[in-house]
């Protein structure tokens, strides 16, 4: 009996959780379906990565988690995005908890013109954190955990904007950390860098699987296989394949998807 159970609990140890559950969810510019009805269920603590040729609606998919498309006029979603049994696509979901929780890095690394202490410190303050010593401890944790610490200590206070690219874009990373959010999503977050700085980025998504769910936007196939879990293969609005990610590259189910990871078009 004692041995079933601890077999048991083995057992669900080793399963996976759904942290996110997509059903049939279609966005519209306007007139413009962009994305046409896609399910998938993403797993917590994985990495998954969105791929496909421009326009086939991946960035589009990933804003919807948080709601970052809902600024655009005329633009609409449906279907339902659920976390933890509640529909991040009501009406009455608010945004700003929602954007701390599932937070973004985008393509371009775009820290504040502020010195590199208050970008982590900016949105800790409208949240009420205001206690210096509680300010240094998440300052130090979140770059930390970015992986930029060692460099940037000495230099808390000097402009951010006078890091590197690559360090730059593990500040934005930082700075979402501080918000200890559960799901990252990010946008193409390397392929503005450097082969090094984008090293260093790849090395630290990995290293965030363990805290983080990371959904994450990449034309680069080889990152996609390198860091992911999980892919999903997009074309027209279409989710064509989602697969571990080994399947994908090895014995993709789709002919499209083999031949977009062969690189015969995209
Ligand atoms: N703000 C917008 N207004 C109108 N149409 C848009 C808008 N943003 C995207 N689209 C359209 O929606 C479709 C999907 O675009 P999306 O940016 O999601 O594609 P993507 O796969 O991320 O492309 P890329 O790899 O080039 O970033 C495209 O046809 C695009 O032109």
């Amino acid at each position: 009996m004692k041995k079933s159970r601890q077999r048991n609990r083995r057992l669900v140890n080793t399963l996976t959780t759904t942290i996110l559950d997509v059903k049939n969810l279609e966005f519209f510019y306007g007139e413009k379906r962009a994305v046409n009805g896609i399910s998938m269920q993403i797993e917590k603590n994985s990495i998954t990565a969105l791929i496909g040729p421009s326009g086939c609606g991946k960035s589009t998919f990933l804003r919807t988690v948080n709601r970052m498309n809902d600024l655009i006029p005329g633009a609409r979603a449906e279907g339902e995005i659920l976390y933890e049994d509640i529909n991040l696509l009501s009406d009455d979901i608010n945004v700003v908890a929602l954007r701390k929780e599932i937070g973004m890095v985008f393509q371009k690394p775009n820290p504040f013109p502020k010195s590199i202490y208050d970008n982590i410190t900016h949105a800790l303050k409208y949240n009420r954190i205001r206690r210096k010593a509680e300010l240094d401890q998440i300052v130090e944790e979140s770059l930390t955990k970015a992986a930029l610490w060692e460099e940037v200590k000495d230099r808390l206070h000097k402009s951010a904007l006078s890091l590197s690219g690559g360090q730059q874009q593990r500040l934005c990373i930082a700075r979402t950390i501080a918000m200890k959010p559960t799901v990252m999503l990010l946008d193409e977050p390397s392929s503005a860098l450097d082969p090094i700085s984008n090293a260093k980025v790849e090395e630290l998504i990995l290293d965030l699987k363990n805290d983080y769910t990371i959904i994450i936007v990449t034309h680069n196939m080889s990152q996609a296989s390198r860091i992911s879990d999980k892919t999903a293969f997009f074309f027209s609005g279409d989710l064509i394949e989602y697969d571990v990610t080994e399947k994908i590259f090895t014995a993709p189910s789709n002919q499209k998807t083999e031949e977009y990871i062969s690189g015969r078009f995209g």
